[in-house]
């Protein structure tokens, strides 16, 4: 591979007696990884279940190196949502935050989705993910993989960092900055990197400008005791450590905390020792000395390509306040569902979140368990949803409200389908109606109406003219023993295939299972589950099952 002349002599000027190793390695191919999700299986049970899938990528839970020849994006299990495909030393950002079950977690510049589909599983369904990037066209990826990964609990946005800080403040135990850069580190993965680098001569200027900005903003988002993870895909001291030096000199309420690694791993140290003088945005001492404790991927001494990760920590709050409370939540809902569920058929969702009403008629699941109330609720106007997706179409269903529902109505559909095919379903969060489609929102979130989300949160379905049409979103974040009918298929058979290229299927009746796995009465929506994960949807007439996966979600 042809590198930047320039690129080239200041890596050599860096590494001086390790340039040659460095160097050496463009010669030979990039590393390539993926991520089983967390969500759906661990690695343990997909090793059981499917083989060996590569070697292990020590830094990452559920990390495995793949090979060129491996193709992963060509089976049936990647549009399952069972692993997403990443680059290996990617894998670590999300790994050093820190993120329990629980937490409060942004992932700021997350397009296309690799991390924030890493960082939702670490959150096991519980607290919320609020995952942004400010290139719209970017955020349809960042949907659909959010919505793949199966994430219940996550909410898309297309946001500046500035409009986020002022609406949010101070709420996220863990923030994730991976920031735009001049993609040094990536040169083997994408050579169009490289031609973007040589076309502009002040590529790295131009980012670390930016990178600054980004992280002006992001401190204002992390709670007290919070943590804040900025990393790079580059080497340039001036995005990595300098960005990072800025920021503590800007903000003295925060702190590196050192990243702890086996040496085997190979990481090398954050080199304070690169900066200009200038460089260092007048920080000195320990401070300035605590920029060792960031960390630098290097390829020639890791199976990585480039990475640098700093691990900042916000003074004050107790650590981990929002897993405590979250915990704490999750068992209060946990028996609150048990207490409904004891109280028979009277289960239901929340009442109506309006778009646009009033914030204390938002409630909780918990209190509408208590009070169903839908019945109560007044016609609203719908509001066009941003970048809406009917049945989780990538571009359709620009949220016309529904002639003639009003919102309870709407409702009341989503009701009728989940007494019908989920009846032990028991999600937690409020629902929300833009135009024809509805959502389930992760509870305790602040006002975000005069945002743009993309997803106000999980895409349950529409509602429009007589029916309720479940969302794609919904079925991949469902557990096949949810459905009430279902068609269970290996990978290993045709009709897995066929039904993801999108034909229609002829099962025979026995098949259509019930959730433990007993033939199942009643026709409409049937859930079609691939090696026990759930792929899509379909409408079961006794003898034919319609295929109803949209176009965006087939095998091609
Ligand atoms: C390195 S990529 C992120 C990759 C992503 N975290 C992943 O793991 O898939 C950087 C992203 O930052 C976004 N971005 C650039 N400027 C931004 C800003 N001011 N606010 C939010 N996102 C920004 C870009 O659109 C790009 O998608």
């Amino acid at each position: 591979m042809r590198l930047p002349a320039q690129f080239e002599h200041s890596m050599r000027e860096l590494l001086r007696e390790e340039a040659e190793a460095f160097l050496a390695t463009y010669a030979s191919p990039r590393t390539s990884g993926l991520r089983i999700n967390a969500l759906k299986l661990s690695r343990a049970a997909y090793e059981e279940r499917f083989g060996a899938a590569g070697d292990r990528i020590p830094w990452t839970a559920g990390g495995l190196y793949t090979a060129e020849e491996d193709r992963p994006g060509k089976h049936l299990h990647y549009y399952l949502g069972l692993y997403y495909i990443q680059e290996p030393s990617a894998m670590l950002p999300a790994e050093l935050l820190g993120v329990l079950p629980g937490h409060r977690v942004l992932d700021l510049c997350a397009a296309p989705g690799g991390k924030s589909t890493q960082l939702a599983g670490k959150l096991a369904g519980r607290g919320v993910l609020v995952t942004n990037d400010n290139a719209s066209e970017r955020t349809k990826a960042l949907a659909k993989n959010v919505e793949r990964a199966g994430a219940a609990n996550a909410i898309v946005m297309n946001e500046e960092p500035e409009r986020l800080a002022e609406a949010f403040g101070a709420f996220f135990d863990r923030v994730l900055v991976d920031a735009p850069c001049s993609g040094e580190g990536m040169f083997r993965k994408d050579e169009e990197m490289v031609r973007e680098w040589e076309r502009h001569p002040d590529t790295v200027q131009r980012y670390a400008a930016m990178q600054r900005g980004i992280l002006r903003e992001a401190a204002k988002l992390v709670a007290p005791g919070g943590k804040l993870l900025y990393s790079t895909c580059t080497f340039s001291p001036e995005e990595n450590e300098g960005s990072v030096a800025l920021f503590l000199a800007e903000h003295p309420d925060f702190s590196v905390e050192k990243v702890e690694a086996p040496p085997e791993w190979g990481f090398g140290p954050g080199r304070p020792d690169w900066l200009t003088p200038e460089g260092t945005a007048g920080l000195e001492g320990e401070r300035l000395a605590s920029l060792a404790g960031t960390v630098r991927v290097w390829p020639h001494r890791s199976r990585g390509e480039g990475h640098y990760a700093a691990l900042l920590v916000r003074e004050g709050g107790a650590a981990d306040a929002g897993a405590a409370v979250a915990d704490k939540s999750g068992a209060q809902d946990a028996a609150e569902t048990r207490e409904a569920e004891a109280a028979g058929r009277d289960w239901s969702f929340p009442p109506l979140a309006s778009v646009d009403g009033p914030a204390d008629r938002r409630a909780s699941v918990s209190a509408s368990m208590r009070t169903p109330a839908a019945a109560k609720e007044k016609p609203r106007p719908g509001r066009a949803p941003q970048g809406g997706h009917g049945r989780g179409r990538d571009s359709g269903g620009k949220g016309r409200p529904a002639a003639g529902q009003t919102d309870a109505q709407k409702r009341e559909m989503l009701m009728a389908f989940a007494r019908d095919m989920l009846p032990d379903w028991r999600p937690s969060g409020r629902l929300i109606v833009r135009g024809d489609m509805l959502y389930l929102q992760p509870d305790g979130l602040p006002p975000i109406e005069r945002l743009h989300p993309v997803r106000p949160g999980w895409l349950l379905g529409s509602a429009s003219k007589h029916r309720f049409e479940p969302s794609q979103a919904l079925a991949m974040g469902l557990r096949m023993t949810d459905a009430a009918r279902s068609l269970r298929l290996s990978s290993d058979e045709d009709e897995a295939l066929k039904y993801m290229k999108g034909e229609s299927l002829h099962p025979d009746p026995s098949r259509i299972t019930d959730a433990e796995g007993n033939p199942a009465s009643g026709r409409g929506w049937a859930l079609v589950c691939i090696d026990d994960c759930p792929a899509g949807w379909g409408r079961w007439d006794g003898a034919l099952l319609k295929n109803e996966l949209l176009p965006g979600w087939r095998w091609v």
